[in-house]
């Protein structure tokens, strides 16, 4: 064991049980922990690096890999509560930050230049786009996802575009799908990127195996760095990263990794739950501990919990205790639409803060897919709730962000292809998609970059296109050139405005107008925060443009301290706790999603997602459905999650409004609020499956009622007449309440003009806008 450091303050290995503690102490040597939810992983692997560095191993000898940004701030946060600002030297982050930083430093070793562009999967995609426009090839059949991600999960088993052309399953794969180019696509998309002085997101790790494969003194440099390494969340990892903790680990072997195999939620992007089993193989040597008890949640909710997990074939064998309180049952509450789900969870948690005292951060709303968010919120905006989303789209995948940005990028790398193309002729320069062709085109006759074409214009395309060009090129020459001078955010605002940007957005008075702005100047507001910090020495704008593709909303702290209700993907809620969780949509064909319901593995993950779910609650958990939801602009009925069926009755409290319509009721006893004698056929329903319809049977008398105050008419599915009339009040997402001044055209290409408070007349196709009826 290390030695004290003279002096440390040791006392926070208190807060540790005998095994937690034994983990935490055992610092040489493999040490693998895979253990249930709230069984307390991330708090041994944040104080196991406490007690490195407070045993005298320096905080820079320390890699510690977690799954979000955010993730990695909480712990550095707790860490350095124990060890105080030594903290900020840990290596810290997620793989895909880690390495792009290491990457920085080492890119001219593989051919690429230092400053080279992280290129999102919108990038990638368009690249892809354009290699299959030139290839002409059916976009039905190579689908640009399709290629994207054929080619991501390459990457992530490290399989080269070489390896893949020459390797013959996966040939007799591709044809048999016949799909035989896509080794093809696959190599061009790797050229191009290559030319373009970018790596996309699956690069950062696929370019870090191969510097570390064949530089074997850059290998021996950073296994001698990172002395003591821990992964958080290893359940998630793939195979690429699975090789790099690997190699890294080789020379001192003192590797600790924390996962849980219930909680792997990520195989559709390449983990693999294998990485655990081959850990114990790869290291002979490994201590195993094992965590039962349950910190975080009530009696009930691990048991119900534990209760879900026995369903899968496929999983570790693990006990999990709690010796907190029974707690109260897991509440099912139904609603008829998803308008009303949303207010009803709304209306839930107005009434739990009140009585339970808990605060709007004790609150998180948990949902499948992304598009649930809607009506969540505007259930809770009625009733004045502050809310935070988390995930989504991204701030930073918004288009005005990303033009200005692109024009950054182009600064500091003028290879960037897909940054020329998306800002060449943006604002207007009379450079169109036919004069983007030509320099493509002379790029590739002549084995050139864009750029080069477009900074040597007279040479390769002539007359006025030259000019054009030359004109562009001296302007990104004197964004280099101020660059060099001025700060982050003085170089910002110079492109912002020179790029004609600023004036662009700004003579724009459209509400969408008026709020790209807005979000032009956050982003320049941002920009100044990191220009005046005053713990970093190089304020340029290139050193802030190095992480910013892989940041998300998350990573915006504008609102820390604001106590708002949290609202996110269970994706994204992994390894997080709130007192009161609402986990809301469970329905079949929605979670679990209608394409996992067709084979085993699927559904398990499906069954693993519901567990991380479920598992985020500490107090109070809530789940809900709705009878009847808007899916691709029907009204669909749907039938409860097959999920709740699988939960065991003892644990489950129901608040099914009696409703004589639904075929639920008659399994309820309203009295005991509890399961019927036939708990397990409760959910079993005889109803025909979710169906399109817009009079489902499953919706209560008040059909009529509820469509004026919350439900959106179904006058736009497609083959119905609509319900709008002139005069009629309604309600848009967006801009708010308005009245319809006039309606044109047939379904169901009807338009509608509506005058909105503010704003004036707008004009929207009733298929897309969701209007809903209000008088
Ligand atoms: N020995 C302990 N004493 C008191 N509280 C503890 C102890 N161990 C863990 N906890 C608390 O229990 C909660 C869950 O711990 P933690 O988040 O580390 O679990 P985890 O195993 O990482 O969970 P997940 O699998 O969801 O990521 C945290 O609030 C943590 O502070
Ligand atoms: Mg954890």
């Amino acid at each position: 064991m290390s030695l004290k450091k003279i002096g440390a303050d040791l006392d926070y290995l208190e807060g540790l049980n005998p095994q937690q503690r034994a983990a935490v102490e055992n610092t040489k040597g493999p040490v693998m922990i895979v253990a249930g939810a709230g069984s307390g992983k991330t708090r041994v692997i944040t104080f196991r690096v406490a007690h490195l560095i407070q045993t005298g191993t320096d905080p820079f000898n320390i890699l510690v890999l977690t799954f979000t940004n955010k993730a990695s701030k909480d712990m550095r946060e707790r860490i350095s509560k124990v060890v105080g600002s030594e903290a900020k030297n840990i290596w810290m982050g997620t793989f895909h930050s880690v390495f792009a930083k290491i990457l920085r430093v080492e890119a001219e070793k593989i051919g690429y230049p230092s400053n080279f562009t992280i290129y999102d999967t919108d990038d990638s995609k368009s690249v892809i786009r354009a290699i299959l426009k030139e290839m002409q090839l059916d976009d039905k059949l190579y689908a640009a996802n399709f290629v994207f991600n054929r080619i991501s999960s390459a990457k992530n088993n490290l399989i080269s575009w070489g390896e893949y052309q020459a390797n013959d399953q996966i040939q007799s794969e591709d044809i048999q799908n016949k799909r035989p180019l896509l080794g093809q696509i696959y190599e061009t998309y790797a050229k191009r990127c290559f030319r373009a002085g970018a790596m996309d997101f699956d690069d950062l790790l696929f370019k870090t195996n191969i510097l570390l494969k064949e530089h074997p003194d850059v290998l021996n440099k950073y296994q001698q760095k990172f002395r003591y390494l821990m992964v958080d969340e290893y359940q998630d990892t793939n195979f690429s990263q699975y090789t790099i903790v690997k190699k890294l680990a080789a020379a001192y072997q003192n590797i600790c990794v924390v996962g849980d195999d219930a909680q792997s939620i990520y195989a559709f992007r390449g983990a693999n739950i294998q990485n655990i089993l081959n850990f114990e193989r790869d290291y002979p040597d490994l201590k195993v501990y094992k965590l039962e008890q349950n910190y975080r949640s009530t009696q009930n909710i691990v048991d119900a919990a534990s209760s879900i997990i026995a369903n899968n074939k496929n999983q570790l064998e693990k006990n999990v205790f709690s010796d907190n309180e029974p707690g109260e049952r897991i509440k099912v509450s139904r609603a008829f639409t998803d308008n009303e789900e949303g207010k009803l969870v709304a209306e839930a948690i107005i009434q739990e803060r009140s009585t339970k005292g808990h605060q709007y951060h004790d609150f998180a709303i948990l949902y499948r897919t992304n598009a649930q968010s809607r009506a969540m919120e505007e259930g809770l905006r009625k009733l004045n709730i502050p809310y935070k989303i988390y995930g989504g789209q991204s701030f930073y995948q918004r288009k005005e962000i990303k033009d200005l940005i692109a024009y950054f990028r182009l600064t500091f790398n003028p290879k960037d292809e897909e940054a020329i193309k998306r800002v060449i002729n943006y604002p207007k320069r009379g450079i169109g998609d036919t004069s983007i062709d030509k320099i493509i085109v002379a790029a590739d006759q002549h084995g050139k970059t864009m750029w080069d074409v477009i900074s040597n214009a007279h040479m390769f395309v002539d007359g006025r296109l030259a000019n054009q060009l030359n004109e562009f090129a001296l302007m990104v020459q004197s964004f280099q050139a101020e660059a060099k001078k001025l700060d982050a955010y003085d170089t910002a605002l110079f492109i912002a405005q020179h790029a004609g940007i600023l004036k662009e957005l700004y003579s724009d008075d459209s509400v969408e107008g008026r709020s790209r702005y807005e979000n032009i100047q956050e982003l320049l507001n941002g920009i100044k925060e990191f220009a005046e910090r005053e713990d970093i020495e190089e304020k340029g704008l290139d050193i802030f443009m190095q992480d910013v593709a892989l940041l998300t909303n998350d990573d915006k702290d504008g609102d820390k301290n604001k106590d708002t209700v949290s609202l996110m993907t269970i994706h994204s809620a992994k390894g997080l706790e709130f007192k009161n969780v609402f986990i809301v949509g469970l329905e079949e064909n929605l979670f679990p999603s209608q394409l996992s319901v067709n084979s085993r593995s699927e559904l398990e993950e499906e069954r693993r997602l519901f567990y991380v779910a479920i598992t985020r609650a500490e107090v109070k958990l809530t789940l809900t459905y709705a009878t009847s939801r808007y899916r691709w602009g029907t009204l669909t009925n749907c039938e409860p999650s097959r999920f709740i069926n699988e939960i065991s009755a003892k644990f489950l409290e129901l608040d099914v409004k009696p409703a004589k319509s639904n075929s639920l009721e008659g399994n309820f006893d309203d009295e005991r609020k509890t399961w019927s004698s036939q708990p397990r056929d409760f959910f079993s329903k005889p109803k025909p499956a979710g169906g399109t319809t817009s009079a489902p049977a499953a919706r209560p008398k008040t059909t009529s009622l509820l469509a004026k105050a919350h439900v959106p008419t179904p006058g736009f599915a497609p083959s119905q007449p609509h319900e709008f009339q002139n005069g009629m009040e309604v309600e848009h997402e967006k801009f708010g309440f308005g009245k319809i001044v006039s309606l044109e055209g047939t379904m169901p290409d009807v338009k509608a003009t509506v005058f909105f408070q503010g704003l004036g007349n707008k004009q929207l196709l009733l298929k897309f806008a969701k209007l809903m009826i209000v008088r």
